[in-house]
């Protein structure tokens, strides 16, 4: 978006003056409402009204980030504030001052970054030398860091790699500076330390941000893998009014029309569900679809996995299926019609009569707790080959998507069966990223680094609709003009526990099967957002009354998966993210 506006003719370093600008103007209001709006009283204690008494310290690094730091430095210094930067990777030349900072000089063009700096220190803004902090007398680079809020501008977008050394040294200094002095921690695009494009943290080196002022467009990785744990409250700041081109080439190719990729964003963040319509008065079970849940085996005398069969199919139940089947171990049947009555039940073992009910049914869940040994193995291949020559959609999560990884290694002739059945009929597959590190053989480590990557080549090797769990869920679904990828904006680390992909899997199959929904209520991305979102709402809720109707406080940590079909139903009915 950045190289459009600037091909149309815009100004690089205008577009940066604008940036710091607007942030200057967020900072101002960002401290008030830490240190005066505030229930804390030593919070409103430090609160001055008299902008010469705040302060900033700024951390800037040598790229257009940094520029954006000392650009913020000499606007808040204009409002009156006491500020200090305090650099990393300059030599002291750097600091020369330049007096035609703002005069192009042909021969030896300055960079964006320089002429900010200059522009900063022109205007006298203080700065001293991060690496010369071990030589200062009295620590005076402690006194210099000592501040209300810190900024940093250290590293944007352009950060790629483990930081070492003196880099190392000053994210874990500025961290240390904010907590030591109780201060608001903003950082400028994107934290210091976090990979824009993947989410990733370096072991676990960041700046730990309140508030990042996002410049542009939202950055993927501030949404995915560790982004969430770094970055705090997201601003955006649009600076280039290109949204709406953005907004038109994205809807535009989801109908299915020819638009100029480069106009397409990478992927689209989501935070709301679609509301479930009313069903109709005249309508029967049979309108809403008959979803056959296949898992829940017992394998070797173990005590087996039937609670991912049962999980599943109550949260298929919970969506508004009309009827569900279990294909589960006869041992399990039990259990399973004491906690769902509603559920027909089948012996898993029973192929003939598992087949025969994959004719019957409307949608087909596989792989959750159906085992990984090889007569389960033989169970998976001659139920999806039923479910292909069927034409049935189908919904593959677990041990499924293991056997899967098991029968790509072996070239079976399934996999490839199955990617050009994909074309034409629904095939769903949600692996989290260790599953999908053996669909691809990879490392778990590999799948993580590149989220993105990760989901992309899933699709390209197996066909289908994929959705790689975890922290900030990925979508992709193959559309006619190629594929469109989402991220997942809620849900929580609550649902961090055994279970909720079973749940999952269960949302993803429910609403396959109402046909009388419109194809982006039953779309894969409204099934996880319905999912993220019911975690949400269980966890958000502050209070809960136990029998007695004594409050009671809900959080993340007990979060259990069985607990999901209530909410699941709040969230259909809702639709709308009210927690976020
Ligand atoms: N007018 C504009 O263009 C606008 C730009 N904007 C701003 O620009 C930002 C992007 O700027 P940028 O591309 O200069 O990247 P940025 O992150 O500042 O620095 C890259 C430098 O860091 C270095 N480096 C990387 N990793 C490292 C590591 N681990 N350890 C050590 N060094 C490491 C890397 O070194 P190299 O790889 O070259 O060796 C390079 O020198 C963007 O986020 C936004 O804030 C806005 O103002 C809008 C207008
Ligand atoms: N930290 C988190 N933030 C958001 N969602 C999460 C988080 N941890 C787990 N989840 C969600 O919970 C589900 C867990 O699925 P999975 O790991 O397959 O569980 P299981 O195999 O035990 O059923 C996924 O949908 C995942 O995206």
């Amino acid at each position: 978006m950045e190289q459009a506006w600037f091909t149309e003719g815009h100004d690089s370093f205008g577009l940066m003056k604008q940036a710091a600008w607007q942030m200057a103007q967020h900072i101002e209001q960002l401290y008030e409402q830490k240190y005066l709006n505030t229930q804390s009283s030593m919070s409103t204690s430090m609160y001055r009204s008299d902008t010469s008494q705040r302060k900033a310290s700024i951390w800037v690094g040598r790229g257009n980030n940094g520029g954006d730091g000392w650009l913020i430095a000499y606007y808040l210094r204009q409002a009156g504030w006491q500020v200090t930067v305090i650099t990393v990777g300059f030599e002291t030349q750097n600091f020369d001052i330049n007096h035609t900072a703002e005069v192009s000089n042909t021969a030896h063009p300055m960079t964006d970054a320089t002429k900010a700096l200059q522009v900063a220190l022109a205007a006298r803004c203080d700065y001293q030398r991060f690496e010369d902090s071990n030589s200062c007398p009295n620590d005076s680079l402690g006194i210099a860091l000592s501040a209300d809020v810190y900024i940093d501008a250290l590293f944007g977008i352009g950060f790629d790699r483990a930081p070492e050394g003196v880099y190392e040294q000053v994210i874990r200094r500025f961290n240390d500076a904010v907590q030591q002095n109780n201060a608001l921690a903003i950082a400028v695009d994107i934290p210091s330390g976090l990979v824009a494009d993947t989410g990733e943290v370096f072991d676990r080196l960041a700046i730990q941000a309140d508030i990042t002022l996002c410049l542009i467009a939202r950055k993927f990785g501030l949404h995915t893998k560790d982004g969430m744990d770094y970055s705090g409250g997201i601003i955006d700041i649009p600076l280039i009014p290109f949204q709406k081109v953005f907004d038109q080439a994205a809807s535009d190719k989801n109908d299915g029309q020819d638009v100029n990729q480069a106009n397409v964003p990478v992927a689209m963040l989501l935070k709301t569900a679609h509301r479930l319509t009313a069903r109709r008065q005249n309508s029967y079970k049979g309108s809403y679809g008959h979803v056959l849940v296949i898992g829940g085996n017992r394998v070797d005398q173990s005590q087996g996995m039937g609670g991912a069969a049962i999980l599943s199919a109550a949260s298929t139940m919970a969506t508004g299926a009309g009827k569900i089947t279990v294909a589960c171990h006869e041992r399990f049947h039990g259990a399973l019609l004491t906690s769902l009555p509603d559920a027909m039940t089948l012996n898993l073992h029973d192929t003939d009569g598992v087949e025969a009910l994959i004719k019957e049914a409307s949608v087909i869940a596989i792989g959750m707790g159906l085992g990984r040994d090889e007569k389960a193995k033989a169970l998976f291949i001659s139920y999806i080959n039923a479910a292909i020559a069927e034409k049935k959609p189908l919904v593959i999560d677990a041990d499924g998507l293991y056997h899967l990884a098991s029968l790509s290694r072996d070239n079976h002739e399934l996999i490839t069966q199955l990617r050009d059945y994909s074309v034409d009929y629904p095939v769903r597959l949600t692996p989290h990223s260790g599953e999908a590190a053996t669909l691809l053989d990879k490392n778990i480590s590999e799948v993580e680094s590149d989220r993105l990557a990760t989901i992309k080549q899933c699709a390209a090797t197996y066909g289908g609709d994929w959705v790689l769990k975890g922290a900030g869920s990925l979508v992709l679904e193959q559309q006619s003009k190629g594929a469109q990828i989402y991220v997942c904006g809620v849900g929580n680390a609550g649902m961090a526990t055994a279970g909720m992909g079973d749940v999952l899997s269960g949302v993803i199959a429910g609403l396959l099967a109402q046909q009388d929904l419109t194809s982006d209520m039953r779309s894969l991305h409204q099934a996880v957002m319905i999912h993220g979102l019911a975690g949400d709402t269980l966890v958000n809720q502050m209070r809960r009354a136990d029998s007695d109707n004594n409050a009671l406080l809900i959080g993340q940590r007990g979060l259990q998966a069985q607990d999901m079909p209530a909410a699941i139903r709040h969230v259909m009915q809702l639709g709308v993210d009210v927690y976020n």
